[in-house]
This record gives structure tokens, C-alpha cells and sequence, in this order.
């Protein structure tokens, strides 16, 4: 199947017409989503290549299915695809909290070292929302997808090694300030120049690429000054030591107000923006989470660290309709290595009910037609969902917001943008 391989030459994707592309259905909500998507997938790459082009799916396992049937959460077999077939998609997957197996949606990113996550957000004609002008929204995420917390570094209280990590602390590195010793839990929090580097180089060369006006550095700076505060500084540096052709940074500003005050300062900045370059600047993660619902027209791509990545993708992507209808894809912009997803987990009290949104795997898959070069198959699936919710055609979650709309299970959702798709 060597010719069906996606391959990477020159920084270039090499997609041959009929490529290999692995999927993992899912745990929960995954397996009827995924049988909708994969419809809906398949009748826009018809649609559009009228049958010289098509995806050739190769289920792996990874999840409840997959522990079940081999007794592994995630085989060896699943990575070796996704390394092999460079880019796959994947259904949401079931993570315990406080304790069991870590998360198996992390730990591909983490093996496959996909260090982007991307959610693109933005307001499709018809889709409810809890704010006036949802058509304000229009940001792009970046976060880092390797570091940070979800590096899964923690000892659990009263264990060996919290202790002697409480002692290592009190002890070595003279710490004072844990509350409660005995009972504390600890987590550390990894950041680094190089994954920031990377991340902010692959969200500027996307918003040169596409012509963006901004690019926001959330953080949580002020707090957390050597990881968070470190993110702001190297990102910064990083837009004016490789893109300072194309950029304005605020750090470039702040030197100006230091050296000749505020007004040459904004004439600097409106200069900048006239010549068409892009404002790098920033804000700290709780005044962003307000800013995105009161002035959500200034924000364009985001770059952030993993958490707080995380948490915006869920409150931005309700301001939009909801994660029933928010896309993602975990991307290394080197390997060409790619995982698309949805943002939301599994929902497990809908599973098997035919009932959930299929739309964010759905999307997810026009992402990955985006990536691999198939724009006329994307564009099918953009147009023709957004068609179905302008008919009133919606699923639960869109239904309880609307009035005078039908109420369709996921399948049905599928059927209805799959003849939106051949109709037109
Ligand atoms: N990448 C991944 O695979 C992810 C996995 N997870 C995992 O999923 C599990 C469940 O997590 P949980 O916190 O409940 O979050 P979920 O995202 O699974 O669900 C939270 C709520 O979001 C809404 N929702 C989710 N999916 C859809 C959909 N397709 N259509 C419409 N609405 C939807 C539902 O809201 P309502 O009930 O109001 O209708 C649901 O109750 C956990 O194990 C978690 O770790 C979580 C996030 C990402
Ligand atoms: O892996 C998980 O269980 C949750 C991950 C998550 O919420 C996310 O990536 O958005
Ligand atoms: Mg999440």
C-alpha cells in the first residue's frame, strides 16, 4: 500500500488519490458520530473528484474498543499507523478522572509529537448562539499541545514520591511556601523556549499565510513568571528575531513609549498596521476569557499554552453554537504529521443514542481535506452544513436553542448534509 501513503517533500504534502487514512472511532458519543461524519466525508470527496479521488480508511483501535478486543488502551499497531499514514482522524476518547489509565488523546499527541493544536472558531448563518453577534468571532487557536501541565507529571499526596518531593523542595531548593505539606499533592508544569518557539513560529506562518490581522500571546504571566511569563517573552522574541519584516509586537511598542512616549508610540502601531503587518501582542488568560464575549472582533489567532488552550477552546467554541460544532486537529507542521478531532469528549450519557452533533467531527474532516490539499471536498462540507442548519434541520443541541426548528439524530444530521452535499 506504499503508493496510497500520504509523504512529506520539501515541507510539501505528497496526498496520492486514493491515500490510506487511519481513523479511531471513539468511545461513547464516538461510534455514532463517526458513522455520520465518515458518510458525510466520503459523498463531498465524490462529489468533488466524481470518483479520481478516495479515501481508503483503515480503522485502528485505540479506547474501550480497543482494550476490550486486545487488552491494550492504546496498541503499538495505532501509533505505527498514524506515524506510517502521516495523517488520520479520530473520535473522542474516554479519560477516568483521578486516577486509572492517563489520557490516551494526550498521549498520542504526545507520542506523535503533534505540538499545534488548532481550533479554528467561527459562526456558521444559522447556528444559535448565547451572544448578539456571534459573526464577531472569528480566532484561530493555537495551543501548545506537548507541554505544560498535561505533561502528567504529578505525585499523588501520601505517596513515596510526593514526599520526597515535598523534602526535595523544602530541603534543596528552600521552599517555604507549601500550605500543607503533609497532605499536598504536586504537579510540575514544564515550559520551554523550543516549544513555544515552534508553536509561535507555526501560528505566525499561518497568519502570514492567510493574510491575519493579529496574533494574541495569552498567558498567565503575571503568576506563573518563569513558564507562563517565560511563554510571553520568548514569543515575542521569536516574532522579531524571524518575523520582524511582517510584525509589529507590543514589546517593539513599549520600547517606543519608553524611548519617545505614547504617541510616537501609536503612530508606530498605525504605521505598522497601514503597511499590513501583524500586531503581535497579548493578554492574561482571565481578562481574555472576557474580552472574547465583549470585544471578540480584536482577536484574530491565538497562541497559548496547553491549559489555558483547553479551556478558551470550550468557552469560545459556545459562543459559536457549542462543542457539538467545534473542529480541531493536532499538527506537527515539520513531520506533516496530523490527527484531526473534534473538541469535545465523549458524552457518554448520549452514547449509542443516535443523538449528539456529529458536526464537530464532521468539520474536523474538512480540516483534514483543507490540510491534505482537497479545498473543493472541504468546501462541500462547509457549504452544505451550513445549508442543513439554515433549513432548520439540527440536532438536539442546536433544536433546544431554536424555535420552529426539526430535530434530527446524528444520523439522520449525516443524511441531510450528505444530499445538501449532492444537491449541489
Ligand atoms: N479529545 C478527546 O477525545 C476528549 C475527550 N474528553 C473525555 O470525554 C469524557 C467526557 O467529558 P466531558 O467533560 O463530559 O465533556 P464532553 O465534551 O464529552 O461533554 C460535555 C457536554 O458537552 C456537550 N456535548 C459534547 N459532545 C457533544 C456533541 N457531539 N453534540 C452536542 N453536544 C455535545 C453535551 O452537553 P449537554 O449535555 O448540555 O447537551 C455534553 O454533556 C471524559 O472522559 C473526558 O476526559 C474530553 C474532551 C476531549
Ligand atoms: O484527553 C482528555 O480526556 C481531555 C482532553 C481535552 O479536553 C482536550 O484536549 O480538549
Ligand atoms: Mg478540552
Amino acid at each position: 500500500m506504499d503508493e496510497n501513503r500520504i509523504t512529506i517533500a520539501g515541507g510539501k504534502l505528497m496526498v496520492p488519490d486514493r491515500p490510506v487514512i487511519p481513523f479511531i472511532e471513539g468511545d461513547g458519543t464516538g461510534p455514532d458520530i463517526w458513522s455520520a461524519a465518515v458518510r458525510v466525508m466520503d459523498a463531498a470527496v465524490a462529489k468533488a473528484y466524481g470518483g479520481k479521488r478516495k479515501i481508503e480508511w483503515l480503522e485502528v483501535l485505540a479506547g474501550e474498543k480497543a482494550f476490550n478486543l486486545t487488552g491494550n488502551w492504546l496498541p503499538e499497531e495505532t501509533l505505527e499507523a498514524f506515524r506510517d499514514y502521516k495523517v488520520g482522524i479520530k473520535g473522542p476518547l474516554t479519560t477516568p478522572v483521578g486516577g486509572g489509565i492517563r489520557s490516551l488523546n494526550v498521549a498520542l499527541r504526545q507520542q506523535l509529537d503533534l505540538y499545534v493544536c488548532l481550533r479554528p472558531v467561527r459562526w456558521f448563518s444559522g447556528v444559535p448562539s448565547p451572544v448578539k453577534d456571534p459573526s464577531k468571532v472569528d480566532m484561530h487557536i493555537f495551543r501548545e499541545n506537548t507541554e505544560d501541565i498535561y505533561a502528567g507529571i504529578e505525585f499523588m499526596s501520601g505517596t513515596p514520591e510526593a514526599r520526597k518531593m515535598r523534602d526535595f523542595l523544602q530541603q534543596e531548593m528552600g521552599v517555604k511556601k507549601i500550605r500543607f505539606p503533609e497532605t499536598s499533592s504536586f504537579g510540575i508544569k514544564p515550559v520551554s523556549k523550543e516549544g513555544t518557539e515552534r508553536l509561535v513560529r507555526a501560528a505566525l506562518e499561518y497568519t502570514i499565510s492567510r493574510g491575519l490581522p493579529s496574533l494574541t500571546l495569552v498567558h498567565k504571566g503575571n503568576i506563573m513568571k518563569f513558564t507562563e511569563g517565560a511563554f510571553k517573552l520568548w514569543g515575542y522574541d521569536l516574532a522579531r528575531r524571524e518575523f520582524g519584516k511582517y510584525t509589529f509586537t507590543w514589546a517593539e511598542y513599549d520600547e517606543i513609549v519608553e524611548a519617545s512616549g505614547k504617541e510616537a508610540a501609536d503612530k508606530a502601531q498605525q504605521d505598522a498596521v497601514s503597511a499590513g503587518k501583524i500586531i503581535v501582542k497579548d493578554v492574561i488568560a482571565d481578562a481574555f476569557l472576557q474580552q472574547i464575549l465583549l470585544r471578540p472582533a480584536e482577536y484574530s489567532v491565538i497562541a497559548t499554552l496547553n491549559l489555558n488552550g483547553d479551556y478558551i477552546s470550550d468557552a469560545l467554541a459556545a459562543i459559536v453554537g457549542g462543542i457539538g460544532i467545534a473542529p480541531g486537529a493536532n499538527i506537527n507542521y515539520v513531520t506533516g504529521h496530523a490527527i484531526f478531532e473534534a473538541t469535545h469528549g465523549t458524552a457518554p450519557k448520549y452514547a449509542g443514542l443516535d443523538m449528539v452533533n456529529p458536526g464537530s467531527v464532521i468539520l474536523s474532516g474538512a480540516m483534514m481535506l483543507e490540510y491534505m490539499g482537497w479545498i473543493e471536498a472541504a468546501r462541500l462540507i462547509y457549504d452544505g452544513i451550513e445549508k442543513t442548519i439554515l433549513q432548520g434541520r439540527v440536532t438536539y443541541d442546536f433544536h433546544r436553542l431554536m424555535q420552529h426548528a426539526t430535530k434530527l439524530k446524528t444520523s439522520e444530521f449525516g443524511t441531510a448534509i450528505t444530499e445538501a452535499i449532492h444537491n449541489s
